[in-house]
């Protein structure tokens, strides 16, 4: 403030590296980011953080959240989850619509967005259903919701594939009036009745029921030959196969509107993690073989994948706990994403801190359309950053997590990069990698 009173809620950050360039002074003030210099002073009231050796990024933004409230919260709520968020760097993220009832209409958008609100440590956006109870019978109302408080952009069934072509042309063009994106879980139903695993040499010696790449492979084939033939927007969740870059990247080429996430877990597990049948490692799509994850690296790295998105799947431990096929797939991510990037994609020199700013906040933001994340560190921005301690190593503890469940499959790693703050614009959720305490605004 340059009135000379007091500014309590003024945050100055010390020393810190904006995408790993070099150390300078961060103000924070109403919100904003007021002012950057090789040296500020401190104004009166503000809050001074050491930031010598850490990274500065834009706040993380998550496309592919499952937080589980309503209907399941003894596995997540929309505050547990949230909290997840802010330890992992996210000031953003978008919750999908597979709750109990189904986020098909605006009340329960709104509802969702509200909870989100409530808790204050992440900005919570709802992804709408594109289809009635994600039943994949009826288009849902994806108008009411996109008109409603919410403002839903996104819409996804995920969980399950928008797998009749009709419905799936429908969607695409209803969304274009208002710039919306189907995200779509492609899983060609037919190909994978009753898989297990990722189908190869693998399921096969294990007994396990097998899930072909090219069930993946041939739905996003189709969508974007759809959103072609249309003009509109597709978005493919968790891409898991080489033959699916392969896809995208001539979809890209040609001039189709589609946009690719990958997972943290599909950029480093593979599907020998099967071998002992524990089904913490089961999952959709499933782990795939060490040529995919290569290849996923490699597309992340040139553009051919726009961004990482969690699929943070917590899951109650009955559901986990059982026989591998009667177990739910999916598992957590929010709080080990970035530690799983820099492990497989900063530390090997595929991505420096610019392209992690660029798939892991400002391409998820453009894509689903929320304008003050994602945003340049540059004076006069929305304060939504996050702080980050590259150098600092840490060993995952499911029960540690602020996650209601503790379905990781990292359990034990020891994994480089440590949020040490995140702010929600210019408030700290996170300070020395705790969450802080929320102040009723
Ligand atoms: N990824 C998963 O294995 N599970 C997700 C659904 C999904 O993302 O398809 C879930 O909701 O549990
Ligand atoms: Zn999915
Ligand atoms: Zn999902």
């Amino acid at each position: 403030m340059t009135d000379g009173t007091s500014d309590e809620t003024a945050v100055l950050i010390t020393g810190t590296r904006p995408y790993g360039g070099d150390p300078v002074d961060v103000l924070l003030s109403d919100g904003r980011i007021a002012a950057i210099a090789a040296v500020l002073a401190r104004p009166d009231g503000a809050r001074v953080i050491d930031g010598a050796g850490t990274v500065l990024l834009p706040g993380l933004v998550d496309l592919h959240t499952h937080l589980r409230e309503p209907g399941r919260e003894d596995a997540e709520t929309v505050a547990s989850g949230s909290a997840a968020a802010a330890l992992g760097g996210y000031t953003a993220v978008f919750a999908m619509p597979n709750t109990e009832p189904v986020a098909d209409t605006a009340g329960v958008v709104e509802q969702v967005r509200r909870l989100g609100e409530e808790a204050g440590l992440v900005d919570v956006q709802p992804i709408g259903a594109v289809t009635v109870g994600r039943k994949g019978a009826k288009l849902a109302e994806l108008s009411a919701m996109a008109n409603s408080a919410a403002r839903v952009r996104v819409f996804s069934d995920d969980g399950d594939c928008v797998s009749d072509p009709l419905l799936m042309r429908r969607a695409l063009e209803y969304v274009k009036a208002f710039d919306g994106v189907i995200a779509q879980h492609a899983q060609e139903p037919r190909l994978t009745e009753g898989a297990q695993m990722h189908e190869g040499e693998l399921s096969a010696r294990l007994g396990l029921t097998g899930w072909p790449a090219v069930a993946e492979e041939a739905i996003i084939a189709r969508d974007c030959l759809l959103a072609d033939h249309v003009g509109s927007r597709v978005h493919v969740c968790h891409l898991s196969t080489a033959g699916s870059v392969d896809v995208v990247a001539a979809a890209k080429a040609r001039g189709t509107r589609v946009t690719a996430e990958v997972t943290p877990h599909h950029l480093v597990l593979t599907d020998e993690r099967a071998v002992g049948y524990d089904p913490v490692f089961k999952v959709n799509p499933p782990l795939r073989t060490d040529v995919d994850v290569q290849r996923l690296r490699a597309a992340l790295a040139d553009g051919t994948i726009d961004i990482v998105a969690t699929d943070h799947a917590p899951h109650a431990v009955q559901d986990k706990e059982c026989e591998w096929d009667q177990a739910k797939p999916g598992m957590l991510g929010l709080q080990t994403a970035l530690s799983v990037v820099v492990d497989t994609m900063v530390r090997p020199g595929l991505l420096d801190w610019r392209g992690v700013a660029r798939v892991m906040s400002e391409n998820p933001a453009a894509i689903g359309g929320l304008a003050d994340h994602g945003r340049p560190i540059a004076v006069g921005e929305p304060a939504n950053l996050t702080l980050v301690d590259p150098d600092a190593t840490w060993t995952v503890r499911g029960a540690e997590l602020a996650s209601l469940s503790v379905n990781t499959p990292f359990e034990g790693m020891e994994l480089p990069g440590r949020v040490v703050a995140t702010f929600l614009r210019g408030r700290p959720t996170v300070l020395d990698g705790t969450l802080a305490a929320v102040q009723a605004v």
